[in-house]
Formats: C-alpha cells, sequence, structure tokens
C-alpha cells in the first residue's frame, strides 16, 4: 500500500510510523487514520519486526489529534464520529509488540490518546503533553480519559481534562506519561537504543506480558465504545460545533450560549 498522510519505515527490525501531515500540526483526518491502521497491523503481525515507533514528521508536533479542518459535525472518515479511531487504539492495544511513542513536540487532543496508548513514551526536552476536549468541543470518551487515570492518576487525570493545561516534557514525566526525557538532539539515538535492546528480547515472552498488562484495563475498550455513540451525537450539537468554529476562527469559545 502507498501511503499520503504517514510515512513508514522499517530499519532493523523496528518500524517506524510517522504522520506526515505538518501543515496542520499532524492532524489526523479519515485517511490518516485508515493507513495508521493498516500499518500498525502489518508491523504489528510481521515476525521480523520487534517494536514499533509512532511518532509524527518535523519538529512541532507528535500529533495534535482530530484535524478540525476536515471537521463539520462529524469528522471526513468511517467510523461512530467520522474517524475509525477505535479501530486504531485497538491496534495499537492489540498488536503483540511493544509500541513506542517519540514524542517531538505537541502530543495533544487525540494526539495524546495516541502517545497515553503506546506501550512506552520516549520524550524530547522540547515536548508538549495536554488535552484540549472541553476547549474545542470534543471529549475522548475511553483511553484517553478512562485509561489516562489509570495511568497518571485520578486526580492528575481530572486536572488533564477538565483545565486543558499544557505540561512540559518534565511535568509529563514526574506524572509517568513517558517514560524518559532526552535532549532533543538525542531523541532518535534514544529510540533506536530502546529499540535495539527490544530485538534482543523474547518476542513471545514480550506478547504475554503485554496481553498480561492490558487485561486489567480491558473494560475501557467497552466504555469507549458506547461512549463514542454519545460523542457522535453530541458534535452534532450546536455547542460542539462553537469550539471547533472558534478555533478555526482563532477566538475564545462561548459555550454557554449553546447550553440546552
Ligand atoms: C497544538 C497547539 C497547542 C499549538 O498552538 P500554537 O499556538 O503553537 O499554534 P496554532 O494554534 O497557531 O497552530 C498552528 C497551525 O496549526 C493548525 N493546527 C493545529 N492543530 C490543528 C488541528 N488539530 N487541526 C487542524 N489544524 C491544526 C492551526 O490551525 C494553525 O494553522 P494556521 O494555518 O493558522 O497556521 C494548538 O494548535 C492546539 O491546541 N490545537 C488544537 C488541536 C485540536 O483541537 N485538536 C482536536 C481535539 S479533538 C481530538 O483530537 C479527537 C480525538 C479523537 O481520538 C477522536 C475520536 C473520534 C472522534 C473525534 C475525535 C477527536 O475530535
Amino acid at each position: 500500500m502507498s501511503y499520503t498522510d504517514i510515512v513508514y519505515e522499517e530499519r532493523e527490525q523496528i518500524a517506524y510510523i510517522a504522520i506526515n501531515r505538518p501543515e496542520v500540526m499532524n492532524a489526523f483526518r479519515g485517511q490518516t487514520v485508515e493507513e495508521m491502521i493498516q500499518a500498525m497491523t502489518k508491523a504489528g503481525w510481521d515476525k521480523n519486526i520487534a517494536a514499533i515507533v509512532l511518532t509524527g514528521t518535523g519538529d512541532r508536533a507528535f500529533c495534535t489529534g482530530g484535524d478540525q479542518s476536515a471537521h463539520s459535525g462529524q469528522y471526513d472518515g468511517r467510523g461512530t464520529a467520522g474517524l475509525p479511531i477505535e479501530e486504531l487504539h485497538s491496534a495499537i492495544r492489540d498488536v503483540p509488540k511493544p509500541v513506542i511513542a517519540r514524542v517531538q513536540g505537541y502530543a495533544i487532543g487525540g494526539g495524546n490518546v495516541l502517545a497515553t496508548l503506546c506501550d512506552m513514551t520516549i520524550a524530547s526536552e522540547k515536548a508538549v503533553f495536554g488535552q484540549v476536549g472541553p476547549k474545542v468541543g470534543s471529549v475522548d470518551p475511553g483511553w484517553g480519559t478512562a485509561y489516562l487515570a489509570h495511568v497518571v492518576g485520578e486526580k492528575k487525570a481530572r486536572e488533564i481534562w477538565y483545565m486543558c493545561r499544557r505540561y512540559n516534557a518534565q511535568e509529563a514525566l514526574a506524572m509517568g506519561l513517558c517514560n524518559v526525557v532526552v535532549p532533543h538532539d538525542q531523541l532518535d539515538a534514544e529510540v533506536t537504543k530502546w529499540g535495539r535492546e527490544l530485538v534482543e528480547k523474547s518476542p513471545t515472552a514480550i506478547a504475554i506480558a503485554k496481553r498480561s498488562f492490558n487485561a486489567s484495563t480491558e473494560h475501557i475498550r467497552g466504555i469507549g465504545s458506547l461512549g463514542m455513540q454519545a460523542l457522535s451525537l453530541y458534535y452534532n450539537t450546536d455547542e460542539s460545533k462553537e469550539g471547533v468554529r472558534a478555533f478555526l476562527e482563532k477566538r475564545k469559545p462561548d459555550f454557554r450560549k449553546w447550553v440546552k
């Protein structure tokens, strides 16, 4: 398959999937998510691949979530809310090998959810993490909220979602949102080092460990798919549309005007 929205590479038994939409800070549209699912599944079930690195091209953004310019009530792809994002989340969870988020810039909105869902996160000191849902008329009702609480704790997860603040790499490290922070120019060397170490490990032991880690949070998949139905209805409200309009018009949203 040839890709338009991502770059896919394999080096030294490590697969690299990079969102390649720097003009929108590596935000994803329907096509992007389809390609990511395809690449994640291909790498995930290839016995020669030991680890998968998920990242974005350029220096500004890992991923800033849904492409707001491809959003008018619903996104432009398939799936409950116009993006097959649940399938991508499932692919990251289900592939029997470690997925590493290489975060070199903004990991915001749905981009933050992707980084959270990866098995491990390696961040550059320039990385910025955060949620924007309640600022732009959206929310991730499964992995992005409930699973985040497993990763950083209930209080911090609620702060992240309700307050929509940005967190630098050191703050993310302190709350357990990433595994390590390295100087920006050493990020690729660090990612390669972790990848090479994984190549040396027993693939079956790692697959069993991953499934075992997954087991205790598997119920969140159901919460997410139920929540996606609600999100789809929410996207069609004036309250949600106000968030998208305000972002594109570069102004503060006035949600209270639209609450029914
Ligand atoms: C990332 C930012 C914090 C950066 O802020 P900064 O001030 O540095 O830069 P700008 O705001 O001026 O942005 C520069 C440039 O990039 C464009 N851009 C940035 N993000 C997006 C985006 N997501 N979509 C489209 N375009 C984007 C921006 O418009 C500027 O373009 P110019 O042409 O004017 O230069 C800040 O940009 C920011 O907060 N971005 C908001 C990101 C956002 O709203 N994300 C979507 C949240 S909702 C979501 O992610 C989501 C996730 C899911 O998993 C879903 C699943 C199913 C359905 C829906 C889902 C969903 O909505």
